[in-house]
């Protein structure tokens, strides 16, 4: 049973912090600006690796402070991702920042963090986020590539044509949910019944 709660955040409406700067920091970036280009971004590390220097450069959202994590940095936040090389200051961190009920992710550290990230299935306007409940992000890697290739490219043109049709029913409700429902019945209909 998996009891992760799905949501999409709009981080450019959120301040987050990255503390560290190494391989595992350049991955939640990575993860991070993939989704969310506009994110707006503090990461602290007295190390800062070259490809991070070079994603700043590129992203004015993204606030580089080159030095070790202090308390005050949590001040302003929304959502923390710890991935320094220590350990104890990862656990250190976690404590003030849920002190400050902030959602927090710890990297390689599942029994720390308040959320995960999730492997990501994009086509357009598509999203689909898998999660394995930690047990094998692996797998949750290898799921994205069946799915990408499973999801047909055209529903990007069926989705803009159901939205017309949403915005054309605004007003009744009732009338809107039937007939949206009555439209999309094939999409979901079982082989063999028709
Ligand atoms: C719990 C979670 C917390 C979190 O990080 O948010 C977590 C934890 C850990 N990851 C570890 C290792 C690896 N992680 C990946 C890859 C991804 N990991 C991601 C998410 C998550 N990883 C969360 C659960 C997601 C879920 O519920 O399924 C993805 C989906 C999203 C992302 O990170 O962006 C991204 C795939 C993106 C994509 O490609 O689609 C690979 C594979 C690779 O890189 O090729 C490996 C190596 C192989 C292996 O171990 O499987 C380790 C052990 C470290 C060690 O051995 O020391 C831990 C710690 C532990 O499990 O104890
Ligand atoms: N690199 C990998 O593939 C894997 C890494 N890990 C673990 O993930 C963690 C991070 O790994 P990497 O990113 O590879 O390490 P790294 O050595 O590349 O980076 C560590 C970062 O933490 C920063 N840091 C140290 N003290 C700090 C402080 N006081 N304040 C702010 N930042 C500080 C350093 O400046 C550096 O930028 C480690 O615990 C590592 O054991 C686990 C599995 C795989």
């Amino acid at each position: 049973m998996n009891n992760l709660f799905p949501v999409f955040l709009k981080l450019e409406h959120l301040h987050s912090l990255i503390v560290g700067g190494g391989y595992v920091a350049h991955e939640k970036l990575t993860a991070i600006l993939a989704n969310s280009p506009q994110s707006r971004i503090t990461l602290v590390a007295p190390e800062i690796r070259e490809s991070i220097r070079e994603i700043a450069l590129e992203n004015p959202r993204l606030t580089l402070e080159n030095r070790d994590f202090a308390p005050e940095d949590l001040e302003e936040k929304d959502l923390i991702f710890v991935a320094t090389n220590v350990p104890e200051l990862n656990r250190a961190i976690k404590a003030l920042a849920s002190e400050r009920h902030l959602l927090v992710n710890v990297a390689d550290t599942p029994d720390q963090c308040d959320f995960y990230l999730s492997s990501v299935v994009q086509k357009g306007n598509l999203k689909l986020g898998i999660s394995t409940n930690g047990l094998s992000p692996t797998l949750a890697k290898r799921l994205r590539e069946v799915l990408s290739d499973a999801i047909p490219d055209n529903l990007e043109t069926a989705m803009h044509q159901l939205n017309e049709l949403r915005n054309y029913l605004k007003g009744d409700f009732a009338r809107k949910v039937d007939e949206l429902n009555a439209l999309t019945e094939s999409l979901v209909r079982k082989r063999g019944k028709g």
